[in-house]
């Protein structure tokens, strides 16, 4: 008989001018600092996190960079870290695989410049992530300031290309603790055989547990930034709550 994977979780650490920082619907500007990135990937991993999801927001907003900070941070943990925002040629890729993290999450990138995806999934493996971000079914690119295609059109063309897993956000529920859009998820998880890993909205452990009925359908892991920011619970109650 085999066994019921147990949903895993994401905390996230977003990061604007070398602070950890919350963004309600990625909108630049909308920042809430929670001070010191490393100190707050710490706390997710002494708490007993198995990864972080780590955002460069300077570089997805293309109006900056805190590479050589994100990769400290990497440095630093011992959890694997999934590592977005700005990766978009081979000089982001290589900086970004080269800090240790276990995968990247590419965005624009699969949108604008679908044929360099393409042979970085080919080189790269499971090590690349597409980020499908998206309001109704359109895609959005450049940190969400720009539609990108069709939600349903491009996952097509990224499974042709071999991509190995989707981080799938409503823009419009990120940050704002109103829940996670299922309905996505599930809609996503019947177009696709790769693993989803749910991100935005999440409020509650009952959010949590919602996603986690969805480990049967495809959803692998679930990113939890705001909720956790805002003590809503811990992360040992929500690593508690998708445990059975
Ligand atoms: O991940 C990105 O590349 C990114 C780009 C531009 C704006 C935001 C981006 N990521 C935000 C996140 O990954 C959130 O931390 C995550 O969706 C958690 O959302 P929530 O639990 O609603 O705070």
């Amino acid at each position: 008989m085999s066994e019921t994977r147990r949903l895993e979780l994401l905390p996230a650490v977003d990061v604007a001018d070398g602070q950890a920082v919350r963004l309600v619907q990625g909108e630049a500007g909308s920042e809430t600092s929670y001070g010191d990135p490393l100190a707050a990937a710490l706390a997710w991993q002494n708490a007993g996190a198995e990864w972080i999801h780590l955002v460069d927001l300077d570089a997805a907003f293309g109006r900056g960079s805190n590479r050589d900070l994100l990769a400290e941070v990497v440095g630093k943990l011992d959890v694997k870290v999934e590592l977005s925002g700005g990766i978009r040629d081979d000089a982001s890729l290589e900086a970004a695989l080269a800090t240790g993290c276990r995968r990247v999450n590419l965005g624009t990138a699969a949108l604008e410049t679908p044929d360099w995806v393409r042979s970085a999934i080919g080189r790269h493996g499971d090590k690349i992530a597409v980020g499908l971000d998206v309001r109704g079914t359109t895609l959005a690119g450049r940190g969400w300031t720009r539609e990108g295609g069709e939600l349903f059109e491009t996952l097509a063309r990224l499974d042709a290309d071999g991509c190995a897993r989707y981080v799938v956000t409503d823009v419009n529920k990120d940050g704002t603790l109103t829940g996670p859009n299922l309905q996505l998820l599930r809609d996503v998880c019947a177009a696709t055989d790769r693993p989803v890993v749910a991100s935005g909205g999440v409020s509650s452990l009952d959010d949590l547990r919602a996603i986690a009925t969805l480990v049967p359908e495809g959803v692998e892991g679930a990113i939890v930034g705001k909720a956790l920011y805002a003590q809503a619970f811990t992360l040992e109650e929500a690593l508690e709550a998708v445990s059975r």
